[in-house]
């Protein structure tokens, strides 16, 4: 055990809590219980004298792999496409929560942005289908149809056969039942040979259940994806209480729900086991606490005038010259599209494309465009080369482009919580110590809107003079 000196008002350590003798009153958690310290921040208000952030060290921590991790659980050929596409080291998440699921117990998968919360419930879901059996055996609801494309595209790539070795081997089967799909096919296709793993966002999957053409007596595990955003947005509240109690039971069934922001997460907690949401002994695992965002991104601020933003923003990428960013913008008002106004994304893009900025592809994501616009876009981004994504928050949730080094919020979100999801669109390299940046336009009456962003996320902002 080799602990390095700790800064000297650091006075002692219980069990895995640091108290301090400052009369600043903060306290240093450490990430987790097996006194594993990788990087530990100093929360709480700061005396100057010390802030440090205490660099990474790891006690008596032998790095496992994710073979390792995974040895008697994970069918073999699924560990080898794995590590094919670079999936060898566990990340923390992967690495706390994997044997918890294994275990078979409930769990909720607490973890930062971009920090391979779909890969550990995945993995688990590998580990508990049998391909060979023609029935719907595990269930992965996501927020968004385009979460829901990515989510599918991880799934099938794992579940593919590898090499010739394993063609005599059944792959799982991935049905993506997503909102905008023609459920007809879907409808023939699960009569026929119903799939093993299926991922779907709640509108498609209420429909198929309320018609009867959706089984889930087979299913056994359910994962619920943006778990906080799904209980948060009205339109899928009670789909998703009937979809829990109703339509499957917590004894039939492992339960995961997975997010980066779980707001008050004790009280839902409490809800999971009243509710019968989960079962009484689900595990939290909840990696970092102290920091809910990566802490690569660096956060800075710009102030200007109401009709300065284009200009602004046009300054911001000329010096930053992102070769890949996300500009997010906020929602049309109701108002403003009654009153047959142009849209901020089309204003804002025109100006873009008029400006003739250093940038190969401007691609445009909003709620209004059809699913097939919508998933166009996307596609056009993932094509390779760089790319200025302007979106409204429909990519702050589980959208994975890790070429994305610049995020700019042309607006500011309507929460701290959609703050941390849109600078989680960065910083998604998890074993990268590249710098990521989130900048935001904002007016001086909206500083303390930033600034009550800044406490509630314990990050710091810094103020950018252009
Ligand atoms: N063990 C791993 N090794 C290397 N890269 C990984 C590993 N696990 C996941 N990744 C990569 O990290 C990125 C983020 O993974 P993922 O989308 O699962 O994160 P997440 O926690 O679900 O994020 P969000 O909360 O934003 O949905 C992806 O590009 C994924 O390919």
């Amino acid at each position: 055990m080799h602990l390095f000196s700790w800064p000297s008002c650091i006075r002692h350590r219980r069990n895995t809590h640091f108290f301090t003798n400052c009369n600043c009153k903060h306290s240093l958690f450490t990430k987790s219980r097996e006194l594993t310290i990788k990087s530990v921040s100093i929360a709480g208000s700061l005396g100057s004298s010390c802030i440090t952030k205490i660099d990474a060290y790891a006690i008596e921590k032998t790095e496992s792999t994710l073979r390792e991790l995974c040895k008697g659980h994970v069918p073999d050929h699924v560990i080898s496409r794995a590590e094919e596409v670079g999936y060898v080291v566990p990340t923390d998440v992967q690495r706390e929560a994997l044997p918890v699921l294994f275990s078979g117990r409930d769990c909720v998968l607490h973890a930062q942005t971009g920090s391979g919360k779909t890969l550990a419930y995945l993995l688990l879901i590998f580990s508990v289908v049998n391909a060979k059996r023609s029935a719907v055996q595990a269930l992965i609801v996501v927020p968004t149809r385009e979460l829901g494309i990515q989510v599918t595209k991880v799934a099938r790539m794992l579940a593919a056969n590898s090499s010739e070795l394993e063609s005599d081997h059944k792959s799982c089967t991935v049905m993506a039942l997503l909102d905008g799909g023609t459920l007809r096919r879907h409808r023939s296709w699960l009569k026929a040979e119903p799939p093993a793993i299926v991922i779907a966002t709640l509108g498609s999957l209420s429909q198929m259940l309320d018609k009867l053409t959706f089984k889930l007596d087979a299913m056994r595990v359910l994962v619920i994806d943006e778990v906080d955003f799904m209980f948060n947005s009205s339109k899928q509240v009670s789909s998703l209480r009937k979809l829990l109690t109703t339509y499957s039971s917590i004894h039939m069934r492992q339960t995961i729900f997975a997010s980066a922001s779980i707001p008050q997460h004790r009280r839902f907690l409490y809800d999971c086991k009243q509710q019968k949401w989960t079962k009484a002994d689900v595990v939290h695992v909840h990696v970092n606490p102290v920091e809910p965002m990566p802490s690569c991104l660096y956060h800075r601020f710009v102030v200007c005038g109401k009709t300065e933003r284009h200009s602004t923003l046009l300054h911001l990428l000329r010096s930053d010259a992102p070769q890949s960013a996300i500009i997010f913008v906020g929602e049309q008002s109701e108002k403003s599209k009654n009153a047959g106004n142009p849209s901020p994304m089309s204003l804002l893009v025109e100006f873009l494309k008029t400006s003739h900025i250093e940038c190969s592809e401007i691609i445009l994501l909003e709620e209004n465009m059809n699913f097939n616009e919508r998933a166009a876009s996307l596609a056009d981004v993932k094509l390779g080369g760089g790319y200025l994504l302007v979106s409204t928050d429909i990519a702050a949730r589980g959208v994975d482009l890790p070429e994305t080094t610049h995020i700019y919020n042309f607006d500011l979100p309507k929460d701290a919580v959609n703050y941390l999801h849109r600078a989680g669109r960065t910083g998604r390299k998890p074993f990268s110590d590249g710098k990521c940046f989130v900048t935001s336009i904002i007016t001086s009456e909206e500083r303390f809107v930033l600034q009550r962003f800044e406490n509630e996320l314990m990050f710091h902002c810094e103020k950018l003079l252009l």
